[in-house]
Parts: C-alpha cells; structure tokens; sequence
C-alpha cells in the first residue's frame, strides 16, 4: 500500500536545523520520541517515517513526509488525525508547525463518503436542469426566535425563492426554542410555501450533540419532519458526520458547518488548513460544507479556497462530490464576484443579507435570487437591478 504523504509548513525554534526539525515531526508521529529507545525493535523500523524533502518558503519550510499505511487503521479518521496532525504541533523544537494538505492511498479512503453529493442534492432541490448555484439562508437573530416566529421567517424566505435554509451553528435545543417544536413549525410553514410555488426547500436542522446523543438528536428531527440535518463537524467531530452520514435511517443531506475552524486554519504559520478538514468530512459522508467566500465577512485566500473546493469537487476515489457552501457576509451585491471565483457547484447563504433588506425577508430572498439569475443569464447585477426593484434595494443598501 502506497504511504500517507503529509505536508506542512513549519518554521523551526532557535538554532534547530530545518532537516532536523522536519525529522523530529517524523519521528515523533511514527515509532521515535524525544530520545534513543531500546524498545525500537528492528522489525518495527519499517514503520518510521521518512522526510521526502525541505524546501525554504517565505520565512519558513515546506516538508513533506511519507507515514507508512500500515500505521493507520482503515477508516478511522480520529487516528489518521493522531498521526498527521497530532503531537507534532506542540513540539518544542518548532517555533511553529501547519498541515497543509495530506495524500491518503486508496485502501485508507476505504469510507462510503456523500450519500447525496452535489447532485443528489440538486434532484431533491430539483435544480440538476439548470445547473444554477443555491441559494440559502441562516434564520437570523441566530438565537433568541421562538419555533413559530422562526417559522414564520423560514416561510417569507421560502417564498422569496431560496432553496435551502438553516439553522445557525449555536442554535441546538434551547428553551427558547426547542428543536422538535422548531422542526414541526418550520416544515409546516414549507408545505405552506411549497403549495404555493410549488417548490421543494430543504431545512438543516442543528442536530449537533453530545457523541452518545447525536444520532438520536437527528432521528427526532427527521421523525418532526425535517428534510436535511446540520452539524458542527470542528466541535461535535468527524465521527458525528460519519455515523449520522452512515445511519441507514438518516436518509437526508448532512450539512456541514464549521464553527470554531479559524482556530486551526486562520494562522498561516500553525495550525491546519482547511484541505485536509475538507478531505476528512467527504470521507466522512458531509453532503455540503462550509468553505468560505472570496468577498464576505470572514478573511480567505481565494486560491487557497478555490483548491479547497476542488478538493471536495474533483475525484476522489470513487466519492461523490460535496456541495461547497460559502457563507459569512454575503449579500446579493457580492454574488457575481462569488460565482466568477468559484463557479456555480456552489451554495450561497446569506443571512443579514437576506434578513437585513430594506423590505424584509422575502425582498431580501428574492434579490439574491435575482443576482443569482442575472449571473447566470450574463448580466451585471446592476444592469439586472434595473427591472428588479429587489436586488436593487439591496445594491443601494450594502454598497
Ligand atoms: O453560519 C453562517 O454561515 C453565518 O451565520 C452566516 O451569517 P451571515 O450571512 O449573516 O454572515
Ligand atoms: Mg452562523
């Protein structure tokens, strides 16, 4: 079996050479540590790690470094994180360490990966024809709504013309607003919506939970109705997409947010960049995962970004492709420069920028449906604003 061959940049500490630094991540993520052992059988030394190469980057290197596959347990994505992105990043002979992107062999993507996929979600949406971007929304204020007021606000967005809606990331099971009653009231007021334009919207319900109550959580909102479930994969796990992805009853897209992600991927010095996070979560079985966006709300690096999204899109051992989501400060007057930089496999959400129109929510879904449409049709969202009293309401309030 070919190796698992990881790369990082990493800047060494003090006078540590960066050949050096390089093999003490080796060693320390195979069969080393920090000194000589007795115990290193030589039958065991077919397990060492192997520094392929050091190249000098910007103020730091680039190694890559081959494991042996036979370390890693087939399937087990907690483990392959153990070894790829583990110890190594408190090592104290590194100032600073940051996996930038892993290669697994065939057998250790061993996973079922997406049950829908991109256009497995296009069919439900019934949007495979015209191969347009979705558009979603995030029910704003992201707490604090009770279920029939969320309900409510869910329905106005549905009947503006977005395809999916969600809840937000720290919405679970409050008080204020419990998530079976939330799920009923939501999904009642979208068979509203659906009698009257005839079209399916999906609704992500947070099922994020504890690991022992997660699959539950989810089984009780598909049994309220719910058309698609949401989860946290940074704070609930990879395991939580993988068992709520591989329950034969949860037979709906997983959404997958990634609240707490920056933590790891913002620093470009340290940490872990969002590629190998999108590999694990299509191994894992996440139908649609946040990404980002070239021009919202959170700081990304557009070819950064775009080679994430080819991660989830492009072949992968047979695994059906992932949505990308790009979310955080969108609003309709950033759509084209959105769909020019990552194409139209992508989903656009908007909260404030469906929330915050000028005229409410339904105003504000249809503007991002009509910058959408004017894209797709080939015309400048101020050409398109013209004849569209929506979307130019919105250009003239985010300028
Ligand atoms: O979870 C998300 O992606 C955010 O809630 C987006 O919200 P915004 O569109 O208001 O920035
Ligand atoms: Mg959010």
């Amino acid at each position: 079996m070919p190796d698992v061959i990881a790369e990082y940049y990493y800047e060494p500490r003090g006078d540590t050479s960066p050949e050096f630094a390089a093999q003490a991540i080796a060693d320390e993520e195979t069969t080393g540590t920090w000194t000589d052992i007795s115990t290193r059988m030589e039958y065991v030394q077919r397990l060492d790690g192997v520094v392929e190469s050091v190249e000098k980057s910007g103020s730091g290197y680039i190694t890559r470094i081959h494991y042996p596959a036979e370390i890693f347990e087939a399937g087990n994505v907690p483990q392959y994180l153990s070894v790829v992105a583990g110890n190594l990043f408190g090592l104290g002979r590194l100032d600073s360490v940051r996996l930038l992107d892993v290669e697994f062999p065939k057998e250790l993507v061993s996973f079922k990966g997406p049950k829908f996929g991109i256009d497995g979600v296009r069919k439900l949406i019934g949007t495979d024809v015209s191969k347009r971007p979705h558009v979603g929304t995030i029910i704003k204020p992201k707490v604090g709504l009770n279920p029939k007021d969320t309900a409510e606000v869910a329905y106005l967005a549905a009947v503006g013309g977005v395809d999916f809606i969600k809840d937000d990331e720290t919405l679970t099971n409050q008080d204020f607003c419990p998530m079976e009653e939330r799920v009923q009231e939501v999904m009642s007021r979208l068979d509203d919506a659906m009698s009257e334009t005839g079209r399916t919207i999906l609704y992500a319900a947070n099922v994020s939970d504890r690991a022992d109550k997660i699959v539950e959580r989810a089984k009780k909102a598909l049994e309220c109705g719910a058309n698609a479930i949401m989860v946290d994969v940074i704070t609930c796990g990879f395991s939580a997409v993988q068992a709520l992805s591989e329950d034969a009853s949860i037979n709906v897209p997983v959404h997958v947010h990634r609240t707490m992600h920056a933590a790891m991927t913002r620093y470009k010095k340290h940490g872990i960049a969002m590629r190998p996070i999108a590999r694990l979560v299509r191994m894992s079985g996440g139908d649609q995962l946040h990404t980002g966006t070239v021009s919202g709300k959170m700081g990304h690096d557009p070819d950064e970004l775009t080679g994430d999204n080819m991660v989830l899109k492009g072949d992968y051992f047979g695994l059906k492709p992932v949505f990308p989501v790009a979310s955080g400060g969108l609003h309709p007057g950033k759509v084209h420069a959105e769909l020019e930089n990552l194409g139209t496999d992508l989903i656009l959400q908007a909260g404030g920028g469906i929330h915050g129109h000028p005229k409410g929510t339904m105003a504000g879904a249809a503007a991002m449906r009509q910058a959408v449409d004017a894209f797709m049709e080939g015309f400048s969202a101020e050409e398109y604003a013209e004849d569209h009293s929506e979307l130019k309401l919105a250009l003239e309030k985010w300028k």
